[in-house]
């Protein structure tokens, strides 16, 4: 098993990308409606929402692009006022998806379907020098500025923030009436809730998400969205203090949450402008292929943050900043990967996510066995192990001479290990009888990807026990059995899809709406733990109920898939262990 400092490396690109995620960054449009009670149908709307993935995103999956009322016509006026060209492109309600944009004659191959001139981007600088508080801003210390990914003015704040910023000033602004703002009629069509994870209960996402690691991509999504208020709670108020803020803008903390998720799931990061995060309207109505290659142009941010970088496969448009377009003026340019023919949707990817990286941070969950780029993100470092490592800070100084950090994520899949995994937990686990011989084990595992005898014991081995060690410890970290995930992502399914039509408060028996036997008594005792009825049926009276159900539904299909990949990587790793041990008889004969 020979893995270098290259594979580690590229485990490491990756790691990078969850903790840039981490930093912050935006999205999600839902299509869920107001507070109320809602229909059958209306609830199969919402779980196709969230069950949305192979069927229509698949590329080809035509929507008719007949004539059909202009949707979100004063956006569109607005657009055509500023001067662009939105066809071939129309915009159409895709389904599950909501709303997309559909080709309305056939399309070749590198098309450029759309071109976006710098004026129309949401970008950070102009954020500041829009916003309200752009006295304040500007008087910020250059001390405690940051220099835009961009490389242009320095920013009074982080990019994130001053979008939110400015987001929830225009929210408060569109529901006051005022539409001075000339991003108003952007702000219009944008989703009242966006559905991202911000949109959950704290305790509700605690409980859904235990024992899988996405519970750590909820908190850090958390954690920047916190930050990013505690930064511009003080500056809010000063601005207030000061007669900056319009009476009838209230900039509140929950103008702000609701900015956050929309930057969470809108948010485009610009390779060709050297990451600049923006707001892009019309741009920002491209869905996500599930299929896309990895690497595809990608609306949405989150995390490894929306890029729009270049797409070499199938079902993703290549989304990016090109600074030759319009006559050198540049543009933002969605270019196709393919030919479409028309009435088909044009996707772009939102990047490799897992389902729940999906579900946390746009509101949607394909299937994760539907997914290419479903896993289980492995964390492992030097000190989560044994609490005590007397060798820990050794460690990390070793990894670092190897460029690697003190942990990493691993994206474990059903397919194999992912590179360097070995090699990282060999090095994690070692406890040599001299420490100095830590720095020739880092030498020969990550840069040679030997895998040597340590005082006489096998790394490898070490390596492949850990590894069996961590996957059956994560296993029994899932509050629920396997039965159980599988009856509560069927069930709660299954109840919406089955309730009646009839009668605002239709019910509809989960027993019948499930597996039988245990897995249908279980689904029925925790469906009876998301209504408010108590006797045992789902009652989908209210938005807020329904929604929470499918969650819990969507989570327990997820876990439903790491359990998979986890018994998989387990198995396989005994095997090799076992393996690794009888060629190490077969030697000492
Ligand atoms: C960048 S917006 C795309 C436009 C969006 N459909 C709208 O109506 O505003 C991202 C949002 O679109 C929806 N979306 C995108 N791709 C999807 C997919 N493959 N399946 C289901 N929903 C999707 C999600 O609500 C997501 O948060």
């Amino acid at each position: 098993m020979a893995l270098g400092s290259r594979s580690l490396q590229c485990a490491q690109n990756h790691v990078r990308g969850r903790s840039e995620r981490g930093g912050g960054r935006p999205f999600v449009a839902s299509t869920v409606a107001p507070r109320g009670r809602r229909s059958s149908v209306q609830c199969s709307a919402i779980l196709g929402q969230l069950f949305k993935g192979a069927s229509g995103a698949a590329a080809g999956a035509g929507v008719a692009a007949a004539a059909q009322p202009e949707l979100e016509p004063e956006f569109q006026a607005w657009l055509r006022g500023q001067g662009i060209i939105t066809q071939p492109l129309v915009l159409r309600q895709c389904g599950r998806e909501g709303r997309g944009l559909v080709a309305d004659r056939p399309l070749g191959r590198g098309e450029a379907l759309l071109q976006l001139p710098d004026s129309l981007l949401l970008t950070p600088q102009r954020a500041a020098e829009e916003s309200c508080l752009a006295p304040l801003l500007r008087q910020l210390s250059p001390a405690g500025a940051s220099t835009s990914a961009a490389g242009a003015a320095a920013l009074p704040l982080p990019e994130w923030s001053l979008l939110a910023l400015y987001l929830a000033e225009l929210r408060g602004r569109a529901a006051a009436g005022d539409r001075g703002s000339r991003w108003a009629a952007y702000v219009d069509m944008l989703p009242q809730r966006p559905g991202t994870v911000l949109d959950w209960p704290a305790k509700e996402t605690r409980q859904l998400l235990r024992g899988s690691p996405l519970l750590r991509l909820a908190d850090s999504i958390a954690a920047a969205a916190a930050a990013s208020w505690e930064e511009l709670a003080p500056l809010i108020a000063r601005g207030r203090a000061e007669g900056l803020v319009p009476a009838h803008v209230s900039l509140s903390k929950a103008d702000l949450d609701w900015a956050f998720g929309v930057l969470l799931s809108r948010c485009i990061r610009l390779p060709g402008r050297d990451q600049l995060q923006v707001l892009a309207p019309w741009a920002d109505l491209l869905n996500h292929d599930v299929n896309a290659e990895t690497g595809a142009a990608a609306a949405g941010a989150a995390g490894s943050g929306a890029t729009g970088s270049g797409a070499s496969g199938s079902g993703g448009c290549h989304l990016d900043w090109e600074p030759t377009a319009r006559g050198g003026a540049g543009a933002l340019v969605l270019r196709t990967d393919r030919a479409y023919a028309a009435g088909q949707q044009v996707y772009v990817s939102y990047g490799p996510k897992s389902s729940g990286e999906l579900l946390l941070s746009y509101g949607f969950c394909p299937p994760p066995a539907a997914n290419p780029h479903q896993d289980y993100k492995l964390l492992v470092g030097v000190n989560d192990s044994a609490a005590a490592d007397p060798l820990a800070a050794l460690k990390a100084e070793v990894l670092a001479k190897h460029g690697l950090p003190p942990s990493l994520e691993f994206p474990l899949k059903l397919e194999g290990l992912p590179a360097g995994l070995l090699n990282y937990l060999a090095f994690v686990e070692a406890a040599p009888q001299v420490p100095q011989e830590l720095h020739d084990l880092g030498s020969l595992l990550f840069e040679e990807g030997v895998f040597p005898l340590l005082d006489g014991a096998d790394t490898l081995a070490a390596a492949l026990k850990s590894l069996g060690n961590r996957c059956t410890a994560a296993l029994k970290a899932y509050p629920t059995t396997m039965e159980v995930d599988q009856a509560l992502a069927a069930g709660a399914a299954a109840a919406v899809v089955n309730r009646s039509p009839r009668g605002p408060r239709g019910r509809a028996s989960p027993t019948a709406a499930t597996a039988t036997g245990a897995a249908a008594a279980a689904a029925a005792a925790a469906a009876a733990t998301a209504t408010a009825g108590g006797d045992g049926l789902v009652t989908l009276g209210t938005e807020d109920v329904s929604v929470s159900v499918l969650r819990e539904a969507a989570v327990a299909g997820i876990r439903v898939r790491e359990r998979q990949i986890l018994q998989r990587t387990q198995a396989s790793a005994i095997a090799q262990l076992a393996e690794v041990k009888r060629a190490a008889r077969s030697r000492r004969r």
